[in-house]
């Protein structure tokens, strides 16, 4: 009542003061932000200084596309760049070591960590003092040697993931499928079992889980909207679920992901001090770990802190392996030579498919390795930029233009500055024909180069958590895989409990990145990596 009596009294003349006062507000930022902003002095286009609508147009409108609008800035304005009000953008792969670096002092940035929508999450935590202290409790539980005692969990996921890609493809008529959704429950039901000793075995789901695998993919391509305009979820967490679910494609399954995570910790919570703990599951959780850290105050050890560490665990750990896995799936099947070399590789490594092989022997593999970095710099993971701010720390950029002339700026303290994987990956001065699928390029002189360039887990303190866990379960999947199936190219050859897989009107296309949404997502006609599979018995 009080708000309507003051709009029925304002005059014409408040009301022009009113829009006065909005435009000299407007006028004084565009001017602030194009003229003594501390990256004022930083090139561009004048555009995206002036406003974040720059950033919009291409990310929402055009769905995901400032990265690839960034290069071509790049090309027109040099390596370093402003690409909105506030952030830099660095597109020099030497700069990597400076910006994310071991041991440097680094905070995350808000406008990034927004789009999870999970403050209490390691991945979330802007701050670095607080991020490290997140970190140091969970580190040892996804640490290289971790990862190697809890390979029977992984493995045991991998026979269920043979068993039923043999069965299907013993099915009279099977339509093919897209392969995607099968490494989905894979990584999904492995994250999901090393991390909290227990999963919905996706794998055994009719569909693959497909509901699960597509609301990850719906929800990355929600963060956009969530960094941009906060306020879209905070309305829709507002709402009850009986509306929201009904009108967002996968939220009710998403919230129901969130619940079940929380209900897993306090199930777990409950056991602590009592005989119980650690007996109610079969290994120890990442719960266990955290609800029992001496490093960890109390307050970070809430149900609803660990939730949200919980949750993004398992979304990060989900689509990044998977897609490496139906990449690597696509190249192979599309090059027959390259699958040939492999089988042999793996026929003599493994003589008897059915007996394990240790993962630190799989590293001896020269060309499955090499097929694994190939494939992690195309699959990329996170294609996204994530930006750091150094909060005590002026950085010098400098670099020397084509004329010789040297360029530096000075970048102060509390700026982000951000650098893309993508453009660090498809770098034609660092990786030959870099669009090119060649794993033979990691096995040449220049190797060591090469996999100085290989960013796509990040650096520092806030490099990918799940790295050795990933590559693990790509190592073991891959092996595993194709030293009983066999692509069509080399006839029936494949093994017992195996088969032959073939492409099913797939391209290229269909396994490139089209559009960053945190995650890369091919073009939008795609139907998928699509597979047939044909058993023998
Ligand atoms: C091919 C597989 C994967 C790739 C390429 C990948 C890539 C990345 C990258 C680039 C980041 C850093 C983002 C930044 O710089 O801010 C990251 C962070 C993270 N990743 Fe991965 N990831 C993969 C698999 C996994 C898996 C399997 C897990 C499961 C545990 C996982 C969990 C995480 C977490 C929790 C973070 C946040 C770390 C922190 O801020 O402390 N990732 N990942």
């Amino acid at each position: 009542m009080a708000i309507a009596d003051l709009v029925a009294s304002l005059t014409p003349v408040h009301v022009a003061g009113l829009l006065g006062l909005v435009a000299a507000y407007t006028v004084y930022g565009a001017i602030w932000r194009l003229c003594f902003s501390p990256i004022a002095h930083i090139p561009g286009p004048r555009l995206a200084a002036l406003t974040w609508w720059y950033e919009f147009y291409f990310d929402i409108i055009l769905g995901g596309q400032y990265v690839f609008k960034m290069k071509e800035l790049h090309e027109e304005y040099g390596p370093i760049i402003r690409i909105n009000p506030e952030e830099i953008h660095i597109y020099d792969p030497d700069f990597f070591p400076q910006l994310y670096g071991a041991g440097l002092r680094r905070d995350r940035w808000r406008f990034f960590t927004k789009q999870f929508g999970a403050d209490g999450s390691g991945i979330s935590t802007a701050e670095h003092d607080l991020h490290k202290i997140r970190r140091a409790a969970i580190n040892p539980f996804f640490s290289k040697q971790s990862v190697r005692a809890l390979q029977p969990v992984i493995e045991e996921r991998v026979n269920a993931l043979l068993a039923r890609l043999h069965s299907d493809g013993k099915a009279p008529d099977k339509p093919p499928i897209d392969i995607l959704y099968p490494f989905s429950a894979f990584t999904n039901d492995v994250i999901n079992e090393y991390a909290f000793a227990q999963s919905d075995h996706l794998i055994e789901d009719p569909s693959y889980g497909k509901p699960v695998t597509d609301y990850f993919l719906t929800g990355t391509h929600y963060g956009k909207y969530v960094q941009h305009y906060e306020i879209i979820l905070i309305f829709i967490n507002a709402l009850p679920e009986l509306i929201s679910g009904a009108a967002i494609p996968g939220w009710r399954g998403f919230l129901k992901m969130k619940r079940d995570i929380y209900d897993i910790i306090a199930a777990i919570a409950k056991t602590q001090h009592t005989a119980r703990w650690e007996l109610d599951v079969s290994h120890p959780t990442i719960f266990h770990d955290l609800l029992s850290s001496k490093t960890l105050p109390p307050a970070e050890k809430s149900l609803e802190r660990l939730a949200d560490e919980g949750r993004t665990i398992i979304q990060a750990g989900t689509l990044t392996s998977s897609w490496a896995l139906a990449i690597a799936t696509f190249h192979l099947l599309d090059k027959p030579h390259i699958l040939a070399r492999l089988r042999s590789e793996l026929k003599t490594a493994i003589p008897d498919p059915n007996v394990s092989v240790p993962v630190a022997e799989l590293e001896n593999l020269p060309f499955l390795c090499a097929i694994i970095k190939e494939t992690l710099r195309h699959s990329l993971g996170a294609s996204g930029r994530s930006a750091r701010v150094c909060p005590d720390e002026t950085l010098t950029y400098s670099y020397t233009t084509a004329s010789g002339e040297t360029k530096a700026y000075v970048i102060p303290p509390g700026v982000p500055i951000g650098m893309s994987n993508y453009h660090t990956v498809t770098n034609p001065d660092i990786y030959e024909d870099p669009f090119a699928w060649n794993p033979d390029r990691w096995l040449g002189p220049d190797a060591d180069r090469l996999e100085k360039y290989l960013t796509v887990f990040s650096g520092g303190a806030r490099a990918c958590l799940g790295l050795w866990l990933a590559q693990a379960e790509i190592a073991l999947a891959l092996a595993r895989l194709w030293r009983i199936w066999d692509g069509s190219g080399e006839g029936r050859t494949g093994e017992e409990g195996g088969g032959v897989m073939r492409l099913f009107e797939t391209d290229e296309r269909d396994a490139r990145m089209a559009a960053d949404f945190f995650i890369p997502i091919p073009w939008k006609g795609t139907k998928g990596i699509r597979v047939v599979l044909e058993s023998f018995e």
